[in-house]
């Protein structure tokens, strides 16, 4: 069975907690070149800010994918191709592996499983929002990401694994392991990737390479270089 995020290089993540720079639009954004776009942060998360970054990216040509932090905050919008929910792997707290997986199921009647898959997130900087949120152990060498990588895709059937650095750019070493470990899995990199070489040396690695505070911080013409990048890798 063949899954979107298959044929995907590069993923645009817009967080609804964050401004765009002056003169930048969803619109803009949406048209980069990008495979698709996540809409998803940790902190500072609402119905109200998700609806609206959905609303803006919603007539323009980008499959749209909700990236939930919790069960409050997910949007039932036409707009939305689906749902990439997060379990993190290396979490403190079973709660942000499953826990809140099982409160959202309990809550909600309504699911539409073909429209919603799972990430299994390896969260690797500390000092990140979502680190501090789930209370995650990034004390991981190379050896434990990938050994969590075959976790994630051998024992849970995990279509995603996703090595996360928001914020700061990743170890090469660590991201070229959790590539190693997985076959089935489709393997997405984030974090610090702001320009064109950042992205070529992790492309080289992951399937997917995730594009955040870039959006964000430089705009539209440093996002696609990222996207040239991906597919040139
Ligand atoms: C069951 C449902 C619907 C939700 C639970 C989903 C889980 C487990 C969430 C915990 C992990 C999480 C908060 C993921 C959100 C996406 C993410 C990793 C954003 C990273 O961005 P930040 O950590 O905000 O980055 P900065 O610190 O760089 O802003
Ligand atoms: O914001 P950056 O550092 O690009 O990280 C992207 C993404 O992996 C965040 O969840
Ligand atoms: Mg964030």
């Amino acid at each position: 069975m063949t899954a979107p995020w298959d044929d995907w290089n590069h993923i645009l993540k817009i967080d609804p907690d964050k401004d765009l720079p002056e003169g930048t639009t969803y619109g803009d954004l949406c048209a980069t070149g990008t495979d698709a776009i996540e809409v998803g942060g940790t902190m500072g998360i609402t119905e109200q800010n998700m609806e609206a970054v959905v609303e803006a990216c919603a007539e323009h040509d980008v499959p749209l994918y909700q990236e939930p932090s919790s069960p409050d905050v997910v949007i039932d919008n036409e707009a939305l191709e689906g749902y990439l929910v997060p379990t993190v792997f290396n979490a403190g707290s079973p709660f942000w592996i499953t826990g809140a997986h099982k409160e959202w199921v309990r809550i909600d009647d309504g699911f539409d499983w073909d429209r919603t898959a799972t990430e299994a997130y390896i969260v690797m900087n500390p000092d990140a929002d979502v680190a501090t949120y789930t209370e995650a152990d990034c004390d991981l060498d190379a050896d434990d990401v990938a050994a969590y990588a075959t976790v994630a895709e051998r024992m849970f059937g995990q279509e995603i694994v996703y090595v996360e650095y928001s914020g700061t750019f990743g170890d090469e070493e660590v991201v070229a392991a959790a590539a190693e470990a997985t076959d089935e899995s489709t393997l997405f990199y984030g974090g610090g990737i702001h320009d064109y070489d950042s992205a070529y040396s992790m492309a080289q690695y992951a399937d997917v390479i995730v594009v955040g505070n870039l959006a964000h911080d430089d705009g539209v013409e440093a996002v696609r270089e990222t996207v040239r990048a991906a597919s040139d890798a």
